[in-house]
């Protein structure tokens, strides 16, 4: 596993990792097995559809990294690389590693990994978790490489969209549920991921290098562009409006967003937007991303604003005057950038997402306060646990309506990406604690799960962990979950996300 750099003592993720962050939890894997047994102990519309166990087909209109098997990394330095990893000569041993999915919905033709240590979790235990199938075999699979063009005045990026049409059509091509062509994504069958861009195409790498220095491209995955395209498909975000991205570094929908408030040159109706983060130095870094976009200083950066506050307690502004839209994307446990990140499996506990929801819940909850009526939040994880999504949006409407309705859910906007298959949000689920107090160190004990379904039962069985905000609140708002966004892995062959748009409506 390679090494991640040390973090901040005040990052709320490491801290939410502390108990979990032991050298055996890492080495034996252990993170591999409870993230399935969690999953897999979770009702249909958490990470599966009704239909996941079963052949059946999903309605999937976007370009699938489908590849046949060349494509898929069966070209003799593939097979090198993989012989090498495998400390093997013999190719027969090399190809046992490669297995054809058994799925047959968006995954079925693709091949998996068999030696990706979640895989290898997975098998192990495939009899107990086959409705897990097709989401296990996507999260194997690396992720593909999604570009966005940038839409703003001063960067003509048609150069760039013929370029890429022209000679790279093979690598990367516009994803099909996106009428104004904007998204691209790997071609199906070019496995082109961002691990192996330079090694299959250095051209079309420094294409990408230099386009994302200019200004004309954003390399950013299709869950992360959601919130910010929801928001200006609901009107939330236009020309001249005021927003908030509360946890905006690295800076990809601070980007965004900018793109889009100041799309227009008439000074009345210019608009602005406050990226805050807590971490000074993540917010240097996002400083250097809005400078190093290549847009005119005065067009761009005259329009944003730095701030360094912890979300949970950002100041009203001075002027009175709240926002038009709130990107809420908080921190969290990221088991959704499994497919980019090999870091977060290993130390998967659910004790991670558990720690982060109060946290969470509180950058929310400030988020509703801070947004103007008739305004809209987007809360946004890219993680699939119900704690750190729907529980969080639960508990912020039953705390924020408690003297009548001003917040409601908004659905999502159809038009938006037409044929795009996105999962409505789930209002029941299981909550699940770690236990590690009676393990057995040996290579099979990785501690157990305990699962409740109610706060009652919880607090029954002595589990201090317990919080009634982790469990569905169906007093007012249980009804109206469906109307979140789940963004499946093995649907669109894309990481996990999660995103809900909250209107204030009084
Ligand atoms: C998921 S990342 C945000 C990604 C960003 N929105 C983007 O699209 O590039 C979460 C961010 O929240 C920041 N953060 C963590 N705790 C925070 C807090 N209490 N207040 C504000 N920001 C916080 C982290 O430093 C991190 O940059």
């Amino acid at each position: 596993m390679p090494k991640r750099k040390k973090s901040g003592s005040n990052n709320p993720l490491s801290s939410a990792r502390k108990d979990v962050g032991g050298l055996w939890h890492r080495k034996s894997g252990a993170g591999y097995h409870l993230f399935l047994s969690y999953y897999g102990n979770q009702p249909i519309g958490v990470v599966t559809t009704e239909g996941d166990s079963h052949q059946s087909k999903s309605a999937i209109t976007a370009p699938q990294c489908d590849g046949n098997k060349a494509a898929m990394g069966n070209s003799r330095a593939a097979k090198k690389r993989r012989r090498k990893k495998n400390g093997s000569n013999s190719a027969s041993s090399a190809d046992t590693n490669v297995i054809a999915a058994t799925s047959t919905t968006s995954s079925s033709s693709q091949e998996v990994d068999a030696s990706h240590p979640l895989m290898q979790a997975f098998n192990s235990d495939s009899n107990k978790y086959a409705h897990l199938t097709n989401f296990i075999h996507a999260l194997s699979r690396p992720l593909p490489l999604t570009l966005r063009i940038r839409k703003h005045e001063s960067a003509d990026s048609s150069e760039l969209t013929q370029t890429l049409s022209r000679n790279f059509s093979n690598f990367v091509s516009p994803v099909a549920y996106d009428p104004t062509k904007q998204i691209y994504q790997s071609t199906p069958g070019s496995n082109l991921c961002k691990f192996n861009l330079g090694h299959q195409s250095p051209e079309l790498k420094s294409i990408v290098v230099d386009a994302s220095m200019n200004g004309t491209l954003a390399r950013q995955e299709l869950g992360s562009m959601l919130p910010v395209l929801s928001l200006e498909a609901v009107d939330a975000i236009r020309k001249g409006s005021k927003v908030l991205d509360m946890c905006a570094s690295p800076g990809s929908k601070t980007l965004q967003a900018l793109e889009i408030v100041v799309s227009n040159s008439d000074t009345k109706t210019r608009g602005r937007v406050i990226a805050n983060d807590v971490h000074p130095k993540r917010l240097d870094s996002l400083r250097d991303a809005v400078h190093r976009s290549g847009v005119p200083a005065e067009e761009l950066t005259n329009r944003v604003t730095y701030t360094n506050f912890d979300a949970s307690v950002f100041p009203f502004p001075k002027s009175k005057k709240l926002f038009d839209a709130i990107i809420c994307d908080v921190p969290c446990s990221g088991d959704g950038t499994i497919r980019k990140d090999p870091h977060i499996l290993p130390m998967w506990s659910p004790r991670t997402s558990n720690e982060l929801h109060g946290l969470q819940l509180k950058i929310l909850l400030r988020a509703m306060e801070l947004i103007k009526k008739g305004g809209v939040v987007c809360y946004s994880t890219c993680s699939l646990n119900p704690i750190e999504d729907e529980a969080v949006v639960s508990a912020a409407l039953r705390e924020m309506n408690a003297d009548g309705n001003s917040y409601q859910l908004l659905d999502w906007p159809e038009d938006l990406l037409p044929g795009f298959t996105r999962r409505p949000g789930v209002d029941a689920w299981n909550v699940g604690f770690y236990d590690a107090n009676n393990l057995e160190k040996d290579d099979d004990d990785f501690g157990s799960l305990s699962f409740y379904d109610s706060y009652d039962s919880a607090v029954e069985a002595e589990v201090e962990e317990a919080k009634e905000s982790f469990w569905p609140n169906s007093a007012n708002n249980k009804h109206s979950l469906h109307c979140c966004s789940r963004l499946f892995p093995q649907d669109q062959d894309t990481g996990g996300f999660f995103v809900a748009l909250i209107k204030r409506i009084k």
